[in-house]
């Protein structure tokens, strides 16, 4: 042992010795070795407690049932594709799990999926203090679509919501009907001119995408952009912003703000969202010198009974919310109302479009129901002067994927399940919709599912196209107003065929179809009444 001291003693002193000689140097160095341990340290408390707590959070998943996944460390990441066989995996979930299942994006990151209306419904009827906007999900529009009704939450969300209400009530949406009409007439003017040159054959998302832009255009800012006619910069800016941003979720790097803004694409987007929101912007800006120059905008051309009593501009979105004012009497900022403005406009034109566009192509594979339902639009233009049609006058569609929300407070679910705090809740209104549970044989196309007297039995949130509860689509009534105008029109003036063309979906944030939809077009003449 005196030995071993003796070895220690001189050792240490050899060691006092070169330590005063490099003293600086060495505090230096012992410093940096210190701080790394530290940061070390943390990182490796960071990472037991990130795995504690994914574990707790795996644990309360546990009642939702998890599909096999290629490996631990992955999960499920890279299996929810956005291609035909995508969906066709989701079919196959929905046949397997019928209810739910939990998903697992990595070893971290967890989601559940929700495909069954007794499981989606409390959820979508729940508060939206409750249900949050997940920012993963919708994050990426935030840029372009900044703190508007579709991205906010909390008190912020029921303002806006309360103050944009009014703006899509019955009396004010009748007045767009006209417009409808008019983008119709203009897009089926030009199919008929392409169908006399010879070219029938016709991408139905390109046509109808570029009129909903029309006739959205005329009712959020009475603008006539002549778009479905010549190309048009603030029309190519919002195409360009809906594809990149599906670009980027799909886009693991990008997800990243630093690298996406220095990315080619991230210059495009910052290049087309500045195009949108100089537009919308001026606008804005124009119209509230106007009312403060000139007090309130003219009323609404009254079309009831069929002829125009004032021909006088017909108050569109940016009247509407400009004049709005909440119950302590404030209204929105001109920046505010630019982000509704841009949010109704991404909101409303694909949407639209792929509604319609699927509606056609469904009728062109069915042409019994296409003969009936042309019928039915000819007995109810029979003996009018024109063949506008207005909002007296007269589908199946689901076109969003889904909606993606995070569950603030635990949410019971029937069976005693229960969606823990913080989870991401995937609601498939796409899973939803094709539900063996619900609807035998979904794959078949029979719009008699939705007869009153077959759907008495149906949970109120088996068809969900518009989502529900207090989040639902503002825009639904618009929606279905335009999509009836253009259908209704469309089997008047045309028949419709296949387009020769193998069609598979492309679910993006609505579903396309790859390579676009084709159909054939056949001109038919005016009925005789
Ligand atoms: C067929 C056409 C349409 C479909 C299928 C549709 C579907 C939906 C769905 C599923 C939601 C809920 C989204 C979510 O919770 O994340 C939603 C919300 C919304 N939609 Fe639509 N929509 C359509 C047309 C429109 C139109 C024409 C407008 C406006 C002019 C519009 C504006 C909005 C807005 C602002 C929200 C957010 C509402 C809120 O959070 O309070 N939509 N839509």
């Amino acid at each position: 042992m005196a030995v071993i001291d003796a070895v220690l003693d001189r050792l240490l002193d050899g060691l006092l010795g070169l330590g005063r000689l490099l003293s600086p140097l060495c505090s230096l160095y012992v410093l940096l070795q210190l701080s790394a341990l530290v940061v070390l340290l943390l990182l490796s408390l960071r990472v037991v407690c990130l795995l504690w707590s994914h574990a707790q959070f795996t644990r309360r998943l546990r009642c939702f049932s998890k599909p096999p996944t290629q490996n631990w460390l992955m999960g499920h990441l890279g299996e929810m594709r956005s291609t035909e066989e995508g969906l066709q995996a989701v079919d196959q979930l929905v046949r397997t799990y019928s209810h739910s299942c939990s998903w697992f994006l990595g070893p971290f990151y967890s989601l559940v999926r929700l495909f069954h209306p007794d499981y989606i419904k409390p959820l979508l009827l729940a508060p939206a203090s409750i249900t949050v906007k997940d920012e993963l999900f919708y994050g990426f529009l935030r840029p372009w679509l900044g703190q508007s009704l579709l991205l906010s939450n909390g008190e912020d969300w029921s303002r806006r919501r309360r103050l944009l209400t009014p703006a899509f009530h019955f009396d004010i949406l009748k007045n767009y009907v006209k417009i409808f009409n008019h983008s119709s007439d203009i897009m089926h003017s030009k199919w008929r001119r392409l169908v006399a040159e010879g070219e029938s054959r016709q991408d139905m998302f390109n046509h109808i995408s570029l009129m909903t832009l029309d006739s959205l255009l005329r009712c959020t800012f009475s603008y006539n952009s002549n778009c479905q006619e010549s190309s048009s910069e603030y029309i190519a800016a919002i195409f360009e912003l809906s594809t990149l941003v599906i670009e980027r979720r799909g886009r693991i790097l990008h997800h990243w703000d630093y690298l996406y803004w220095r990315s080619p694409e991230g210059q495009r987007f910052k290049q087309a969202c500045s195009v949108v929101h100089g537009f919308t912007r001026t606008v804005v800006q124009e119209r509230r010198a106007q009312l403060l120059h000139r007090g309130e905008p003219e009323s609404h051309t009254d079309t009831t009974g069929g002829e125009e009593k004032k021909k006088k501009r017909v108050a569109d979105f940016i009247d509407l919310l400009l004049l709005s004012k909440d119950e302590d009497g404030h209204g929105l900022t001109d920046e505010e109302i630019k982000a509704e403005a841009d949010t109704f406009m991404f909101g409303g034109h694909d949407t639209t479009a792929s509604g319609i566009s699927w509606v056609l192509y469904n009728l062109s594979q069915h042409q019994d129901y296409q003969d009936r339902c042309r019928a039915e639009v000819n007995d109810l233009l029979q003996d009018r002067k024109t063949e506008d049609l207005d909002w007296s006058a007269p589908v199946c569609l689901s076109v969003r994927q889904s909606v993606c929300l995070l569950a603030c407070l635990s949410l019971f679910l029937s069976g005693g399940w229960v969606i823990p705090q913080g989870s991401i809740c995937l609601v498939s209104i796409y899973g939803n919709h094709h539900n063996p549970e619900i609807w035998p044989d979904p794959d078949v196309y029979n719009p008699m599912r939705f007869d009153p007297e077959n759907s008495k039995d149906r949970s109120s949130h088996a068809f969900i196209p518009f989502s529900s509860g207090p989040r639902n689509c503002i825009g639904q009534k618009f929606a279905m107003a335009e999509l009836r105008v253009v259908v209704a029109l469309t089997l008047r003036r045309f028949r419709l065929t296949p387009g020769g063309v193998e069609v598979r979906r492309l679910p993006q944030l609505v579903l396309r179809a790859e390579g676009g939809l084709w159909l054939t077009l056949e001109t038919l003449d005016a009925p005789q009444d």
